[in-house]
Parts: C-alpha cells; structure tokens; sequence
C-alpha cells in the first residue's frame, strides 16, 4: 500500500464527531481504524516507514497512542514506553503540564526504563496544538533518550502543532484535516 492510499484509509474511517468533548470542538475520533484489523496493520507499519532502523523503542501517548506503539513495537521489534496522564505511574516519575486544544493537562514517564541514549519515536493518534507532544519530548529528553521524531495519524491543521514540534524532531503525520 503506498502512503496515499494509506491516508485515504484514515480519512475513510475517521469518524467527525461535533461539539465533544466541549462545544466547538469537531474531535475527529481515529479508533474505527484500530477497530479494523488490516488498516490498523498498515497505519502502523506507514507510521513507522520514515524512521526505519532510526529508534530503538516506541513511546505510545496516552490513551490511543498507546495501541500505535503497540502495533508499532510488535511489528518492528522494539519495545514500548508510555506515556501517561498525571497520577497512573507509581514510584518516581517525570512530569510536564501544558496546554490543549480544549483544556490542560499533566503528563508522566517513569525514567529509567531503557539505557539513557535509547532513540525514541514518540507516536499519538492526533496532533494537534502540539502541546502533548512537545511536552512528551521533554520528558523523554529529560529521561536521557534521544527522539528520533513524532508520528501521527492525523495532522489537524491551522493549529499550529507541526511548527511548534519542528524545530525539535521531524514530524510526520499519514494524514491531515482542518482543526
Ligand atoms: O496536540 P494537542 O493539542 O496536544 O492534542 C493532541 C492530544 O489530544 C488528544 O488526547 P486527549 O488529551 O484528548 O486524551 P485521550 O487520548 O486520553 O482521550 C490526542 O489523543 C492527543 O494526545
Ligand atoms: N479535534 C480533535 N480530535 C481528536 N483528538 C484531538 N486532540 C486534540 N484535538 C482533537
């Protein structure tokens, strides 16, 4: 499957839902594409396809991010950190708040998982503000690892999440849509 066709998959079943979780908000809900078994094979593998033989473990972010890394690291062979909202990890975590689309939010990693060095790919289900993101590479940096880039499979555009995270790693995204 090429990439296009890969971006039609995830524009064909992403569901547009209006007004949730607040009123405003059109939340573009991606889990129909984990719902069917072969996009969710090809979505991992086209998340993956740019950073190939680059990353050494996969950080899935909180919660539909956590089935990519999944998928990822059960394809690629590497192992899988999460990256978790504030309050799930026990023992000594990591933390960084910031701001969302609809909302704030704190987010943890328990350090010390992998060797410090491990490259990282931080992968999510939708980019956004660039918010999680950002503050997902921070703490992955600041665990000691190194991230190789972001992974999504929805950019949303006129948010400006691509040009907040670019100056730090390479983002990629299999598809985009309007916020
Ligand atoms: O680019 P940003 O503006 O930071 O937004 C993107 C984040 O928002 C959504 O998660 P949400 O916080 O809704 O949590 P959930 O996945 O646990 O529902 C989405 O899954 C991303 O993690
Ligand atoms: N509009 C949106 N749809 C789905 N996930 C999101 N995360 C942030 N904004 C979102």
């Amino acid at each position: 499957m090429t990439a296009a066709d890969a971006s039609a998959l995830v524009d064909r079943l992403t569901a547009v839902v209006a007004d949730f979780p607040k009123p405003g908000i059109l939340f573009r809900d991606i889990t129909p594409v984990f719902a069917d078994a072969e996009a969710f094979g090809v979505v991992c593998a086209e998340l993956a396809e740019p950073f190939e033989g680059a990353f050494t473990a996969v950080a899935g972010i909180e919660a539909r991010g956590f089935a990519l890394a999944g998928g990822i690291g059960a394809q690629t062979g590497t192992g899988v950190l999460t990256v978790r909202k504030a309050g799930k990890l026990p023992g000594e975590v990591l933390s960084e708040s910031y701001a969302l689309e609809y909302g704030e939010a704190t987010i943890e990693l328990r350090p010390g998982q992998l060797p410090r060095g491990s490259r990282v790919l931080v992968v999510d289900d939708v980019l956004a503000t660039g918010g999680t993101a950002e503050a997902s590479i921070t703490l992955l940096e600041r665990a000691g690892y190194e991230v190789v880039g972001v992974a999504v499979l929805l950019e949303l555009d006129g948010l400006g999440g691509r040009d907040r995270l670019a100056s730090r790693v390479p983002v990629h995204a299999i598809s985009s849509a309007p916020a």
